[in-house]
């Protein structure tokens, strides 16, 4: 078999890393990010929500596969309400399949089974962070710029700023600084910056999840730089004899993940299409 002919690839070893996973498919993890993968990007980062397809591709899914791990930079319990993902847990229990959330980067765990999110602490750094971050705005030239408070991070979005892209290279150049100085890290995005905690990131989560599941099989897929690190994590398990594929969620935003890319997609429809593709791969 062949990738998907909708699917761009962008490795010479697509199609082959395509059939390794339809060949394990019934043991294997789909990691998948969630703003710009299964969420379409829009200004208020409040207002998103999965595609209108995901419920059912992601039901559909979950039931053919070891497991789905949403790993998200969001919140996750954000993320289990604009996912709908109480539901797709329910929907799962019938078929042996199960959807877990890392949220935060990985510091929060949420499944299915227990329904609970364990949070840790917040970085101590983080309140004067948002004690100083009026004035980092003002010296960023970005005073309008929406502060998204995720409790273990403060992300700061340029979206609807009229000078976007600059105003984002602006705040890192302002924030990075002061996250040092309060022993946190900077998280760049679409169109955000975020100061968080250091010590955690999706590849982080990958190996952990890979170590506790034991699956035959890995596929990541992701769209931004924070996902570049889940990406990383399965190159190496892959040299460790562990099948994997990489999937970018294309943009014309951001292109930092197409060179890792086994296959590339167009936007979050894209991912819908694949993951149905999978989903529909052949039973063994
Ligand atoms: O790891 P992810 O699931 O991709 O989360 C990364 C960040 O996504 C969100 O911001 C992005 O999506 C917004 C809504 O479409 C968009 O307005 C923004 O420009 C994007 O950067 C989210 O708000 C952040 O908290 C996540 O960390």
């Amino acid at each position: 078999m062949s990738a998907p002919s909708f699917a761009e690839p962008a490795s010479e070893h697509a199609d082959e890393r395509w059939d390794a996973v339809l060949d394990g498919l019934g043991r294997c993890l789909v990691c998948l990010d969630f703003d710009g993968t299964l969420a379409r990007i829009v200004d208020d980062p409040s207002q998103a929500r999965i595609h209108p397809d995901g419920p059912e591709v992601l039901a559909a899914l979950g039931a053919r596969v070891l497991g789905i791990a949403i790993v998200t930079g969001r919140p996750a319990r954000d993320v289990i309400v604009l996912g709908g993902l109480e539901l797709l847990a329910t929907r799962l229990e019938d078929s042996g399949g199960w959807v877990l959330v890392r949220g935060q980067y990985g510091a929060e765990r949420w499944d299915g089974e227990t329904g609970e999110v364990e949070t840790p602490e917040a970085a101590p750094g983080l309140d004067e962070l948002r004690d100083r971050l009026p004035d980092l705005l003002d010296d960023a030239d970005a005073p309008d710029a929406r502060v998204e408070d995720k409790g273990l991070a403060v992300a700061v979005h340029t979206r609807s700023l009229d000078d976007a892209t600059p105003a984002a290279g602006r705040l890192a150049e302002a924030l990075a600084p002061v996250a040092a100085e309060l022993d946190l890290a900077l998280e760049p995005g679409r169109m955000v910056v975020e100061v968080r905690a250091p010590g955690m990131d999706k590849g982080a989560v990958v190996r952990e999840l890979v170590e506790e599941h034991r699956p035959s099989a890995v596929v990541f897929v992701g769209d931004d730089l924070g996902d570049l690190p889940g990406f990383a994590a399965v190159e190496e398990l892959r040299e460790d004899g562990l099948p994997g594929l990489l999937v970018c969620s294309g943009s014309e935003e951001q292109r930092a993940l197409v060179e890792h890319a086994d296959l590339v997609v167009d936007g979050p429809d894209g991912v819908m299409r694949l993951l149905r593709a999978l989903a529909d791969g052949p039973r063994t």
